[in-house]
């Protein structure tokens, strides 16, 4: 599937799973096209790294439909994480690889062998500066990780792209960039979904967000044209939704 297809992309329908006798998430419904970018917050213990491990294909719901381009990820999981690039919170890359040696060998192990070229100008795409391109990765940061790991994706050319709080731990430079290569991934036609606590972030490049809270959506936000987000109203309503938890 290529980046620039058009439609749904992730779709959570009516989503019930519980831990043992704790029900986690309680009717999950949400939506992201092709191009879109979706904010999901939430307080601690919402839901939001269940959402994630749902569709990745790690935990199987009890009830309710989760679809990544088209494929259950508890039905046919190989299918769906074919489709999906994901950024967890701490990228896991190998230390002793070089950034390109990196790339080269996890595209193999997902079936693609982009020529150096390709690799290169991914990375340029991402910002990350060439003069890292050829180090080992011990001793890049968080942000450069994050650009490896973008690299990767867009070389992978996925429709869906999920990312795990990818602002925490970056300063404001390094988060400014890693918004702007995220929303330009989204404009190439990738469905974005992020969790996240970092409200700035989200409000910064987000199409819609959503609040989640004791395991369904309980508020939505657009993006209203130029003027984007009421951040003010927004983290009104974060912390309401996080007192009511
Ligand atoms: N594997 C598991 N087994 C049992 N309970 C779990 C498991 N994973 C999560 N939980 C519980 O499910 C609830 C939701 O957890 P989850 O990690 O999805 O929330 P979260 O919104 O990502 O929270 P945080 O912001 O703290 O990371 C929590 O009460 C958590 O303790």
């Amino acid at each position: 599937m290529s980046l620039t297809a058009t439609g749904q992309r992730i779709l959570l329908s009516d989503v019930h799973l519980s831990y043992a006798s704790q029900s986690v998430l309680r009717g999950l419904a949400l939506h992201v096209d092709a191009g879109e970018i979706y904010a999901l917050l939430g307080g601690n213990g919402a839901g939001k790294s269940t959402t994630m491990s749902t569709l990745l294909g790690f935990v199987r719901p009890d009830s309710g439909t989760v679809l990544v381009a088209g494929h259950d990820p508890a039905a046919e999981p190989e299918k769906a994480r074919e489709q999906v690039a994901y950024v967890p919170e701490n990228v896991a890359l190998y230390e002793h690889l070089t950034a390109r040696e990196n790339a080269a060998y996890l595209l193999a192990l997902a079936g693609r062998h982009p020529v150096p070229d390709a690799i290169d100008g991914a990375f340029e795409a991402t910002g990350l500066q060439a003069a890292a391109w050829s180090k080992r990765l011990a001793g890049f940061s968080k942000g450069m990780r994050q650009k490896v790991a973008i690299a990767i994706a867009l070389l992978r050319e996925v429709p869906v792209l999920l990312l795990d709080e990818p602002s925490s731990g970056l300063d404001p430079r390094a988060t400014a960039d890693f918004n702007k290569l995220v929303h330009d991934v989204a404009r190439k036609g990738a469905a974005v979904l992020m969790v996240t606590h970092d409200l700035l972030s989200a409000a910064d490049i987000a199409d819609r967000i959503g609040f989640l809270e004791s395991g369904r959506i309980v508020d939505e936000a657009c993006a209203q044209g130029e003027e984007r987000f009421d951040v003010r109203e927004l983290h009104r309503k974060f912390a309401r939704e996080v007192a009511a938890a």
